[in-house]
């Protein structure tokens, strides 16, 4: 008599699925097994496949060889609408919310007409009442524009509209890159609250941090392939990184000494149309000044103001020999500064033209040979470690992480002598942050100032010189790294730096 259990049937098993892209290889084979009830992290460099793998189970690419099932059913959705039938559905990083619909209207958004998950109109607002008491988020109103709420509470509408959907197994992708910490612990709970439902979660980040808070099991992707899998708990930060990366990662924070010279940038009384509210700092020559602060803060619109791309109500900018209420984004060229956007595909980037135009082209059109642009785009692809064909690729072709890395290198190849960087690390893999810690800790110590906008305090604390926080448009004054802590980051982000310090 065969006394041994039968192992019980995955809620979803991929072997030896491939992918390629003309002549990229995006997946190489992968396997990943998933039970129900499962929080399965997703981990790997930035180009190593996972959004691909997602694309293809959510029926937006359909794979090139390979096994697939669900609930040990063959599975191959055809298109995104049979990926969502069958139970897949994706939280994208850039929310897929209408905002002039209503809340209620979003969560049964996906549902057409003439199809088995349509909704009529007369149940919508209880089926999203449904979906949000199994989230615990009976809170929410239902009637208000969508476009009205927090990123975190539209977040909650998609999730929402995942279980509206009947899913069986939710990809989230780089979920906390918008959310503040109490956010992202909220999340969190209603993750756990999934698992107990017996739904299944593919978790992708790039913080390892939450990967083992969260994950009740990995898989790491590297170079298109599986290269491990686990038990969360019995594997650590470091060694997920190695194989992430193939080796070692052990200082990830560089800071060089050295000495910050006389003022690059300087801003007094900067306003915007609602943020900045009197802004005043200084970026020295040869410093990394961090700007810390909630998600809404304004740190972005400070930057934009800076750079011309919002209007400026009061206040006065000096950069390089130039002094003035306000500069167009040209002139900021001119006159050395760039800037690399938090939203690089809205406004960073333009993602029909090679990586060698994104690179060489400043915001002015002006004729550059090919052949000049290629050359220059190859010792840049070289540098950051941009993944690839060549650079004549079109940068919409690239990872997200790798099209970051080509905003970077614009700014890089046009020798700007202030930089101003929104975020620049984010859906950053560790490998690529190293680098890029490391580009920043150079630029500063050969003379260049940077203004480094980040949510992630560690990297705050790790590589700048100088950190101010701001809090609801208003910023604090700019004070050593080392007199900060995380705590006191958080605090004068939450209540402002006067009133925490009182
Ligand atoms: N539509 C496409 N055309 C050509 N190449 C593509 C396309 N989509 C993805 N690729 C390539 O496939 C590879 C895998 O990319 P993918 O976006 O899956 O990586 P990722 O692991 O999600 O990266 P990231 O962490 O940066 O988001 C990359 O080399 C990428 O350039």
């Amino acid at each position: 008599m065969n006394t041994a259990a039968a192992a019980p049937i995955p809620r979803l098993h991929l072997a030896g699925v491939r992918k390629r892209f003309g002549a990229t290889h995006a997946l190489a084979g992968v396997t990943l097994s998933l039970a129900a009830g499962e929080v399965h992290a997703l981990v790997g460099e930035n180009g190593a496949g996972k959004s691909t793998l997602m694309k293809i189970l959510a029926g937006v690419h359909a794979p090139d060889a390979g096994e697939m099932r669900l609930d040990g059913v063959p599975f191959r959705p055809a298109d995104p609408l049979a990926g969502r039938r069958a139970g897949i559905v994706m939280v994208h990083q850039e929310l897929a919310i209408a905002p002039h619909l209503s809340a209620a209207e979003n969560i049964v958004l996906g549902a057409e007409p003439g199809h088995a998950l349509f909704v009529p109109p007369g149940r919508v607002r209880q089926v999203a009442r449904e979906a949000l008491q199994q989230l615990g988020r009976t809170d929410l109103p239902l009637d208000v524009p969508a476009g009205s709420l927090s990123v975190a509470d539209q977040q909650m509408l998609e999730i929402a509209r995942a279980l509206a959907l009947g899913c069986r197994v939710l990809v989230l992708d780089e979920p906390t890159s918008s959310l503040t910490r109490e956010d992202a612990a909220r999340l969190f709970s209603l993750v756990r609250r999934l698992r107990e439902q017996g739904r299944s979660v593919i978790y992708i980040s790039h913080f390892l941090e939450e990967v083992q808070v969260i994950s009740d099991r990995y898989t790491v992707l590297r170079d298109g392939a599986t290269v491990g899998t686990g038990r969360t708990a019995d594997t650590t930060a470091a060694a997920l990184v190695r194989l992430m990366v193939g080796r070692d990662v052990n200082e990830l924070y560089v800071r060089s000494p050295r000495t910050a010279g006389d003022a690059a940038l300087a801003i007094t009384g900067l306003s915007g149309r609602h943020y900045p509210r009197g802004a005043s700092l200084s970026v020295r020559r040869g410093e990394v000044l961090g700007l810390a602060g909630l998600v809404g803060a304004g740190r972005t619109e400070l930057l934009r103001a800076i750079f011309g791309l919002d209007s400026v109500r009061a206040g006065n900018i000096r950069v390089a020999q130039w002094s003035g209420g306000a500069l167009t984004p040209p002139q900021a060229w001119a006159h050395g500064m760039g800037l690399v956007s938090e939203d690089r595909k809205s406004e960073g980037l333009a993602l029909t033209l090679s990586i060698a135009e994104n690179t060489t082209l400043a915001s002015l059109p002006r004729f550059v040979r090919p052949a000049v642009q290629l050359a220059a785009a190859r010792r840049w692809i070289e540098r950051l470690a941009i993944r690839c064909h060549d650079g004549a690729q079109p940068v919409g072709e690239l990872s997200g992480g790798n099209q970051q890395k080509v905003a970077l290198a614009r700014l890089l190849h046009h020798d700007v002598d202030v930089l101003l960087l929104d975020e620049p690390t984010r859906g950053i893999d560790v490998g690529a942050k190293e680098t890029i810690y490391r580009l920043i800790d150079e630029l500063a110590s050969s003379g260049k100032a940077v203004l480094l906008v980040s949510s992630y305090l560690p990297e705050l604390l790790g590589i700048c010189d100088r950190i101010a926080v701001m809090c609801r448009g208003a910023l604090g004054p700019a004070l050593p790294r080392e007199a900060w802590t995380e705590h006191a980051i958080m605090l004068a982000a939450t209540l402002g730096t006067h009133e925490s310090a009182a």
